[in-house]
């Protein structure tokens, strides 16, 4: 399988903080969910990707292209849709259009009409007035626009609501049909990549902790119930993270395979959601990609 996007022991360090030695691939023609907690250094991989930030050591390869010598291809093949303002705020999409059309050679009007019309999107109004959900769809608009093999957002669903959440995600996974497109977003909502991501890549204080496909992820974790007497120093081994309380503990494997042969029936398995990965990853201190 091709990967759109390859990170290969990407190191970026910040006073007080660093995203390290990250290695990332990211497969051409699926949705990868990127997931952390605020601050775990989601944005500072994006910026990398995107070569807006510079890693201090460590490669990054877009369509299998340097960033050194294919600058200008690449960009053309991405479309970024990040929060906040990317366009001048007092301009409104007839405005932007013309500005940023001529900067794509794939640029195409007619498809360009259709997303306006299709995401009921006002040509005339300025950016600032519209909601953030309207402004995500703006730059999801001029993305597809430019026929973006790969479209990377950062955040795209963060202060939607509910509805329009859903909305804009069955929209992403309606863009999927295109079987050479390939997105790439984050997320701190668990919920939205559990509905629509096909792969999981979770990063946790500037590591990435898991890079796997959503079947990977519910083959190898599990949450694990069971009574306080089984556990030792070899049995829990078998778990990322386990917690104790008078009645028996609970735990996470990323090893399902290994519990049950070590548990067999002895303990109850339950699904872990990528809520409950996050929450166990985030206290436990066994870090596996
Ligand atoms: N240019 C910079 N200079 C110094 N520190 C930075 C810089 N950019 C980011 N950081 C720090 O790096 C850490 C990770 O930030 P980043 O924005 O990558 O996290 P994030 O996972 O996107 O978080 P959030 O979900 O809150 O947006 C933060 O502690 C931030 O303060």
């Amino acid at each position: 399988m091709e990967n759109v996007v390859e990170l290969k022991g990407v190191t970026k360090a910040f006073k007080g903080f660093s995203v390290d030695d990250i290695n990332l691939e990211v497969k051409r023609g699926f949705i990868t969910g990127f997931v952390g907690a605020n601050g775990a250094g989601k944005s500072t991989t994006i910026k990398m990707m995107m070569n807006l930030l510079k890693p201090d050591h460590g490669e990054v390869k877009v369509f299998g292209l340097d960033y050194k010598t294919n600058e200008k291809e690449i960009k053309e093949r991405i479309g970024f849709v990040y929060d906040g303002n990317v366009f001048y705020e007092g301009l409104n999409l007839k405005d932007i259009k013309q500005i940023v059309a001529p900067a794509y050679k794939q640029w195409d009007d007619e498809l360009f009409n259709y997303y306006i019309d299709r995401f009921d999107l006002p040509l005339n109004k300025a950016m600032k007035k519209l909601s953030k959900g309207m402004q995500m769809k703006a730059s999801l608009a001029i993305a597809l626009s430019h026929h973006a093999e790969l479209i990377i957002m950062d955040e795209p669903t963060a202060g939607l609501d509910p509805i329009f959440r859903r909305e804009f995600l069955d929209l992403l996974q309606e863009l999927m049909i295109d079987s050479n497109r390939t997105i790439f977003f984050s997320s701190h909502i668990t919920t939205d990549l559990d509905r629509i991501a096909d792969y999981i890549a979770f990063i946790q204080d500037g590591e990435l902790v898991v890079n796997q496909s959503i079947e990977e992820v519910a083959e190898n974790y599990a949450i694990v119930k069971g009574e306080l007497e089984l556990l030792d120093q070899d049995t829990e081994k078998a778990f990322v993270e386990v917690r104790r309380a008078s009645t028996g503990f609970e735990a996470l494997t990323n090893n399902l395979k290994e519990v049950n042969d070590i548990f067999g029936d002895s303990v109850v398995i339950e699904n872990a959601t990528l809520e409950d990965i996050m929450y166990y990853l985030r206290k436990g201190g066994v870090h596996h990609v």
